[in-house]
């Protein structure tokens, strides 16, 4: 009976303090409301900006997030209230700087007053722990100087031969399907679209005769996808996943399946359990389930991986030999051990290195290469051209790493690749948030509401900067006129490293500052590799009209077919001189 009355009251206690927490939670959650909706928008100092005007609740993520409409919504803003202005968040409580001048975009990413916003790097770190993509500060600061040896030209010029060899395997399938004459979905989706609907091409005089007798459907962004998922899994941690051949490997399935939730972005409930993560443990939904699980597959998998990793350069170590092993795995963990023992990276931290790369590196350069074969189906003399430039390649260099020389020569596709990273950047833009009041240079002079003429915007902490990368690519200021044309030859007059075209490879596509992309160099010779092994053999010519969409990186969907997913279709024969 005592137990019993014990056991009640231990049960009432817990409930108390339940509600305790519950209610200490709500009026947390009141009192940031207000603040947000009544005590702080007043003295914004954002609210003296030119930038549109709209309803109180009204947002204009829209305008400055959907690419389809984010090229004209630019240029009108630009044109009514110059480069640097502010718009709406969640409505006019939450106002947002965005700037196109360079001025005030360098300053924002190399100042240490802003960093990512805590929402997006919880969303990170619950995906890949404590990877580099979510860390700020000194953390930040340490992770960057480990990975920095993995990404030196030489460092990635060593993992080129996983690139041949991947492209390879990719021309050889598609050989396959195109001697087979295989389908997929999209001959018959296709099929159903009125013919009116094809996107409009530049003509090639010497098409017909170059005209292919067996013509495939193939969703090129797809295959691609693959085949660079494959790369980082080997190149980063010496792993196959055998994606090209299947998607049936545990650990490839499980990323997959973490990353397509995370592209989906956040729905109301991922927002709220931002704010009250206990959400998340009492009511886990099928989503968030199936990220537990994925987890719990790549640690396992992964904990392996890096313990016999480890073994194996210790052993090195102890032999005094060279590494043998290139992969980006051993050299992190050749890094670490040279770091002082107190800001080493733990096992599993070097596991989150690689879920980033893997996250930050695969798709993104998946869909640059599809984008660069799309503008060259689009235009069969540059096709050509580039065809042509690449036939005079050594193919017969000694050795694969001879061939990165060889492909680094090429200047015409090193215009196409630019070009095409510049015309379609697979990350659209990035958020800032001001860790404390700031004073932002600007290289032109703002006239404030207030009719002020000012040199510097005034930034309250807390306040979000928008940085739009696809923006400053398509800037006419920096571009001229054409800045929407596809055309490489604008590459012939650019300067390396000219600040009036910022940006690793002259475009914003991988940013600049402390924060910027660290696989930059990866990405271009994965893009180079892949044109010069496949574009001598294919050819490439419009299937379907094709949009882009933005969720966290940009992607090819067909018009009117978003419900298929992304993809980007293409026309694919053997290609014969
Ligand atoms: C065309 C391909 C790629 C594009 C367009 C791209 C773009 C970007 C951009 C814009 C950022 C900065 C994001 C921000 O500040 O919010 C970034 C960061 C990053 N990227 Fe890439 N990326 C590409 C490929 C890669 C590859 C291949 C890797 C690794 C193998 C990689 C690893 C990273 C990492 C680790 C960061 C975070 C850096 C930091 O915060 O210090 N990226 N990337």
């Amino acid at each position: 009976m005592d137990v019993l009355a014990v056991f009640i009251k231990a049960l009432a206690l817990g409930a108390k303090a339940f509600g305790v927490y519950v209610l200490v939670q709500v009026l947390r959650g009141l009192w940031w409301l207000v603040n947000l909706l009544f005590i702080k928008p007043p003295s914004d100092p954002l609210r003296f900006l030119p930038g549109p005007d709209a309803h109180k609740m009204q947002n204009h993520f829209r305008e400055v997030m959907d690419p389809e409409r984010t090229p004209t919504t630019h240029e009108e803003w630009v044109k009514q209230y110059g480069k640097t202005f502010r718009y709406h968040g969640f409505g006019s409580y939450d106002l947002r700087l965005m700037s196109l001048d360079l001025r005030v975009v360098s300053h924002v990413l190399n100042s240490t007053v802003y960093e990512k916003p805590w929402q997006t790097r919880s969303l990170l770190t619950r995906l890949l722990g404590q990877g580099v993509f979510a860390m700020e500060g000194e953390k930040h600061r340490i992770q960057r100087k480990i990975i920095g040896p993995a990404f030196t030209s030489q460092a990635i010029k060593d993992i080129s031969p996983i690139m041949f060899q991947k492209a390879e395997e990719l021309k050889d399938i598609w050989c396959t399907i195109i001697s087979e004459g295989l389908k997929s979905k999209w001959d018959t989706i296709i099929a159903s679209i009125p013919r009116g609907a094809l996107p409009e091409t530049k003509s090639d005089p010497d098409m017909d005769e170059k005209s292919p007798k067996e013509e495939v459907i193939i969703d090129v962004a797809h295959w691609i996808s693959r085949a660079t998922f494959d790369i980082i899994g080997l190149a980063g941690f010496d792993y196959d996943f055998y994606a090209l051949k299947d998607e049936t490997e545990e650990v490839y399935l499980a990323y997959r399946s973490m990353f397509c939730s995370a592209d989906k972005g956040p729905g109301f409930k991922r927002i709220a359990e931002l704010f009250f993560p206990i959400i998340e443990k009492l009511w886990p939904d099928d989503g968030i389930k199936q990220v537990n699980a994925s987890l719990k597959t790549i640690r396992r998998r992964g904990d392996e991986v890096v313990s016999s990793k480890k073994q194996a350069v210790m052993a090195e170590i102890r032999s005094s030999k060279d590494i043998q092993d290139k992969d980006i795995l051993s050299l992190l963990i050749k890094a670490n051990l040279s770091e002082n023992q107190a800001q080493r990276l733990s096992d599993a931290e070097l596991l989150d290195q690689l879920s980033t790369f893997l996250f930050a590196g695969s798709d993104t350069t998946a869909v640059s290469i599809a984008w660069v074969f799309h503008y060259l189906a689009l235009d069969p003399e540059i096709q050509d051209r580039l065809r042509n430039e690449l036939a005079t390649y050594n193919s017969n260099a000694i050795s694969e790493i001879d061939s990165v020389t060889a492909l680094d020569a090429l200047p015409f596709l090193d215009a196409v690749v630019r070009e095409a990273l510049r015309l379609a950047p697979p990350v659209h833009g990035t958020i800032r948030v001001a860790m404390k009041d700031d004073l932002i240079p600007l290289s032109q002079p703002v006239v404030l509401r207030t009719n002020e003429i000012v040199n510097e915007v005034r930034i309250r902490k807390g306040s979000y900067i928008h940085i739009p990368i696809e923006g400053l690519n398509y800037s006419k200021d920096i571009w001229g006129e054409d800045a929407l044309v596809f055309d490489p030859d604008r590459w012939t007059t650019i300067t390396a490293n000219a600040p009036s075209h910022p940006g690793f490879a002259n475009v914003m596509s991988f940013t600049f500052g402390p924060h910027a992309c660290v696989g930059w160099r990866f990405s271009v010779l994965e893009m180079k590799v892949f044109i010069a092994s496949l574009l001598p053999h294919f050819a490439f010519a419009p299937a379907v009209e094709i949009k882009k969409y933005n969720a966290i990186i940009t992607r090819p969907y067909v018009e009117n077919n978003f419900e298929h997913g992304p993809a980007l279709p293409l026309k694919v024969s053997r290609y014969t001189a």
